[in-house]
């Protein structure tokens, strides 16, 4: 066993005296270590309650003859680092994460692993780990939470942060958004809709590196704990049976994901993660390949924030199981992949139903011909750029406006919230990128802002950073090359005009080429915002948005 590194033989007798210091016993060391990767914590939602995941997934790695061994790792609530300097250490804090469980995995060698994310960068990295390691594992993910309810009206987390807007254009009374804001998150679980965090945990058992059931059972039910006894039963076999992560998530099982992710309409950052966990499995999915699958993956779900439905509701539809059988039935996904369930895909497709065909529509009547996310290219944008194409108004589709400039997201975020932007406007937000702000923000607040004032069907915003999965309309994220690299987006000035041609795949500075190379001689990039800590470390190794914003040694080595 690879655990008899740290606890077979004469020269571990202190290794094993160790062990015995915490109260393993001779037969615990005998059998399999399976490292349980617990990410709970007070300050995530998601998080609050993986500690009652984490002890069923000890017992279910003791029912099958296997010894737990838990340790945590850290995880950032997005919804509680947004909106301020907080955002900046959001997607930074995945790579962190990577390299904590590649760390604790390879200082203690452990036998397998089970996996128990939740929230936004935690799956993500976790995810990362698990392909960098390639010991057997298995994600586990503490699951959504349900809809709160104003009166009859089901709400979200998205709804409070675009009840803000809603309030500053005096279209709210505060009265209401104080009980919006004490009833729209109901208790523990990954906000309700089809957000960052849930479209993770669908991908993960999309890639087959979770039990079908892990994306939809809702946090609060008691399948959840079933599920999670499953999962530590099944690792143990995983790793007698020799089944590693790379014979799982191979290059096909990311044509998989993708696919369920243009079907769901998933979060745009699943544009950064998924190439991010595909290049630790040394596999290259660059952002073409988003638009090769969305062009002939209908979109058969319409979930918050783009649509009425949570996850709830595609749990009781029949999950991600029931997804992936109307796309097997229409030839749109691999069925001969394993899986950690020991079943293939086919299997676990034809042992699924759709149970509600208006939460997960037959082909024939997609909410939509092609798939949730587009990756637009062009001047403005060279090596790509992503919009929720599911989830823009259809008269933003395409449209010319006037360049507004702003160099932060709180500048930009301001002025939507003062009323100073206007219809047939177009939003730029620079310097947001994954080295020039660094950490690349998520723009929740000026998309929000810009919904919560009637103006997703007059307003686009253009910019390097990101955006939640809560973000609707026509918000256009992950410019590359960004603007502290040298980027176009570097270059716009207010008043220019910007074609977006989201059909046509398109994203133009409709400035003449003479102009912009006088501008590109003029420019200089500014100095470096965060110059210590963490951040400044992030931001000398991470590479464009258009890569998955991965880490690299360039030439440091
Ligand atoms: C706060 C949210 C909803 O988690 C957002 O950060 C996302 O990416 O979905
Ligand atoms: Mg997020």
């Amino acid at each position: 066993m690879r655990s008899d590194l740290m606890k077979s033989g004469l020269e571990k007798a202190p290794h094993r005296s160790l062990f015995k210091a915490m109260g393993y016993t001779d037969e615990e060391l005998q059998r399999p270590l399976i490292g349980i990767v617990n990410s709970a914590n007070e300050i995530i939602p998601g998080h609050i309650h993986l500690d009652r995941i984490a002890e069923a997934v000890k017992a279910g790695v003791r029912m099958a003859g296997g010894t737990p061994v838990e340790f945590p790792v850290i995880g950032v609530c997005d919804g509680i680092a947004m909106n301020h300097e907080g955002m900046k250490y959001s997607l930074a804090s995945r790579e962190l994460i990577a390299d904590s469980v590649e760390l604790m995995a390879k200082a203690h060698p452990f036998d397998g692993l089970v996996l128990i994310p939740n929230c936004d960068k935690i799956i993500p990295g976790m995810l990362m780990a698990a392909l960098r390691l390639n010991i057997p594992s298995i994600v586990v993910s503490g699951g959504p939470m349900l809809a709160g309810r104003l009166g009859s009206q089901p709400v979200d987390l998205i709804s409070v942060f675009e009840a803000v807007g809603s309030v500053r254009a005096g279209k709210m009374d505060r009265e209401t958004l104080k009980e919006l804001e004490d009833e729209a998150c109901p208790g523990c679980g990954s906000c309700a809709g089809m957000f960052t965090a849930n479209s993770m945990n669908c991908l993960a058992e999309a890639l087959g590196l979770a039990l079908p059931g892990n994306g939809t059972i809702p946090a609060v039910h008691a399948a959840r704990i079933r599920l999670a006894k499953y999962a530590g039963m099944r690792i143990v076999e995983l790793v007698r049976k020799g089944i590693y992560p790379r014979d799982i998530v191979v290059k096909e099982a990311f044509e998989n994901a993708i696919a369920v992710d243009m079907a769901l309409g998933c979060s745009t950052n699943t544009v950064l993660h998924v190439p991010a966990i595909a290049h630790e499995a040394g596999i290259s999915i660059d952002l073409n390949i988003f638009n090769d699958i969305s062009r002939k993956t209908p979109h058969l779900c319409s979930l918050r924030p783009g649509g009425p439905h949570f996850l709830e509701d595609l749990h009781r539809a029949g999950g991600i199981p029931a997804v992936m059988k109307v796309l097997a039935d229409a030839g749109l996904v691999n069925r001969d992949l394993p899986t950690v369930s020991g079943k293939t895909v086919g299997e676990i497709v034809d042992a699924a139903a759709v149970r509600d065909s208006e939460v997960i529509r037959p082909v024939e009547r997609a909410y939509h011909a092609e798939g949730g996310i587009a990756v637009l290219y062009g001047n403005l944008a060279p090596e790509g750029a992503v919009v929720k194409q599911s989830a823009v108004a259809p008269e933003m589709m395409k449209r010319t406006g006037r360049a507004r400039v702003f160099d932060s997201e709180q500048e930009a975020a301001k002025a939507i919230l003062d009323g100073v932007i206007q219809p047939g406007e177009v939003v730029v937000i620079r310097y947001e990128g994954p080295k020039g702000g660094p950490g690349m923000q998520e723009m929740l607040s000026p998309t929000a802002a810009i919904v919560g004032r009637g103006l997703d069907k007059d307003v686009a915003l253009i910019t390097d950073g990101r955006f939640s999965g809560g973000t609707r309309g026509a918000a256009i994220g992950h410019v590359s090359p960004e603007a502290a690299a040298g980027g176009t987006i570097a270059l716009v000035k207010d008043g220019d005009e910007i074609l977006i041609d989201i059909p046509g795949k398109r994203l133009e500075l409709l400035v003449d080429e003479g102009t912009l190379e006088k501008r590109r001689m003029e420019w200089t990039p500014p100095p470096p915002r965060i110059t210590s800590g963490y951040l400044a470390r992030y931001a000398a190794m991470v590479t464009s948005g258009a890569r998955g914003a991965v880490l690299e040694l360039r030439g440091q080595l």
